[in-house]
């Protein structure tokens, strides 16, 4: 079932036509269906039967409180990668002792913000990171719980601006100097060693790299145990993709059984996962008016109000995301193949190339799999006040996060004496 689907030839969001909220809430607007947003998270929660495991939704795929909130009153746990996403996890209501702390440059403090508020661990990138973490924790006479994120030196076969577990990329630590680093992390103070983690990037589409990586890790689990060391979780990471362009990614349930399949001899590791487009993608849509039409030769401009500023994806990774009209015409407006642009001053910026639509200025677009990395990688280029957010929920909608003004841009911004 898809909660954003047409019925008599009017796109909705749930029971709600997307031109009446277009007409409410005015464009651009990012809409989300919290049903998908449910349905998503619980396609992971539910899937593993036979293993103990958390869900740990990834907050930077969408980070909106009211997002956060729907997850948390399911339970979700959550994976954050600084103080801001965790203080809106505390927000919304999320439970601290379900945060795993990523990202490869935490600072001291953050480091004590989430001590504070008693993580369930940090998942450490460097050496130097062990050390800082020790030192905070001993000035506030506290233990983190910390886990190693490795780097397997995989290929995750996606965009080379989103596969982290190469080692060519910043992330995680070589996973051949792992027990050294592990035993280094046990002789400092202030710090117990829970877990293990591994994220090898984002929009995977096959299962073998996941379950090269996972083989990897199993081995160095095994090694650690050799050398005393006994982990209580393994954290697999986020990563599943999504069908955007007629990928065909495992179902949630079909990707957990292959990992939970390799974990029979280590029933005693909770299997922590951290998706984070798998559920937000498919939940949220863009919606953008015609401004104007334009011909350059043969060439065919649909010039929209949401731009790259608005949704960055197709800028910065030459990501495809289908277009759709919100009330497909069905009169003698001529088809052509249009380029979908933005009103940003920037010859990147579209939302989508060679799109064949019958168009008039004012019509209504969304573009569709804009709930992950949509508004949170959102910004004000141009002076553009960035957009308010709506949630459906049935037959009801909320404003989310209402559009910004233009005056709030320069708020805290000083004219000299
Ligand atoms: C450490 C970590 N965990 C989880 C995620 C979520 O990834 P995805 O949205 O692809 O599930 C990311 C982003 O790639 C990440 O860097
Ligand atoms: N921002 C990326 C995903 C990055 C994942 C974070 N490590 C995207 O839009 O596809």
């Amino acid at each position: 079932m898809d909660f954003f689907d047409y019925k008599n030839n009017q796109l909705h969001a749930e029971d709600i036509t997307v031109k009446e909220l277009a007409a409410q809430y005015g464009t651009p607007c990012y809409i989300y269906s919290r049903k998908t947003f449910e349905r998503h998270y619980l396609a992971f929660a539910q899937a593993a039967t036979n293993h103990k495991n958390l869900v740990c939704y990834a907050v930077k795929a969408n980070s909106n409180i009211a997002v956060l909130n729907v997850l948390a009153r399911l339970g979700s746990g959550f994976d954050i990668v600084s103080k801001g996403e965790l203080a809106r996890v505390i927000t919304a209501g999320g439970d601290a002792s379900k945060v795993v702390f990523s990202g490869v440059a935490k600072t001291a403090d953050e480091i004590a913000f989430a001590l504070k508020l008693g993580i369930k661990c940090f998942n450490v990138e460097s050496v130097s990171e062990l050390d800082r973490i020790s030192h905070v924790a001993n000035e506030l006479n506290l233990v983190a719980p910390i886990s190693i994120r490795v780097n397997p030196d995989i290929d995750a076969k996606t965009h080379p601006y989103i596969s982290t577990g190469l080692k060519e990329n910043k992330f995680g630590i070589d996973i051949l100097t792992a027990t050294s680093v592990y035993q280094y992390a046990a002789s400092l103070p202030g710090l117990k060693i829970t877990g293990v983690d591994c994220h090898i990037g984002s929009q995977l589409t096959e299962i073998k790299p996941f379950l090269e990586a996972l083989d990897k890790v199993l081995a160095l689990i095994d090694d650690l145990k050799a050398n005393g060391i006994e982990l209580s979780h393994l954290d697999i990471g986020g990563g599943l993709g999504v069908p955007y362009n007629g990928e065909a990614p495992p179902h949630p349930s079909e990707y957990v059984a292959h990992i939970t399949d390799r974990l029979t001899d280590y029933q005693h590791l909770e299997l922590i996962f951290e998706p984070g487009r798998a559920i937000a993608a498919n939940a949220g849509i863009l919606v953008t008016k015609v401004e104007f039409i334009k011909q350059n030769q043969d060439k065919f401009f649909a010039i929209v109000d949401a731009g790259m500023n608005d949704m960055l994806r197709p800028a910065l990774y030459q990501a495809w995301q289908n277009i759709v009209p919100v009330t497909p015409r069905n009169d003698d407006t001529p088809t052509y193949n249009f380029d979908i642009v933005g009103p940003v001053c920037e010859t990147g910026d579209f939302l989508g190339k060679d799109r064949l639509l019958a168009l008039q200025q004012g019509d209504l677009l969304a573009q569709r799999s804009a709930g992950a990395y949509g508004f949170t990688m959102s910004s004000n280029y141009n002076s553009r006040p960035r957009v308010a957010e709506i949630m459906v929920d049935g037959e009801q909608s909320h404003l989310i996060r209402a559009r910004e003004t233009v005056e709030s841009l320069w708020q805290g911004e000083k004219i000299l004496p």
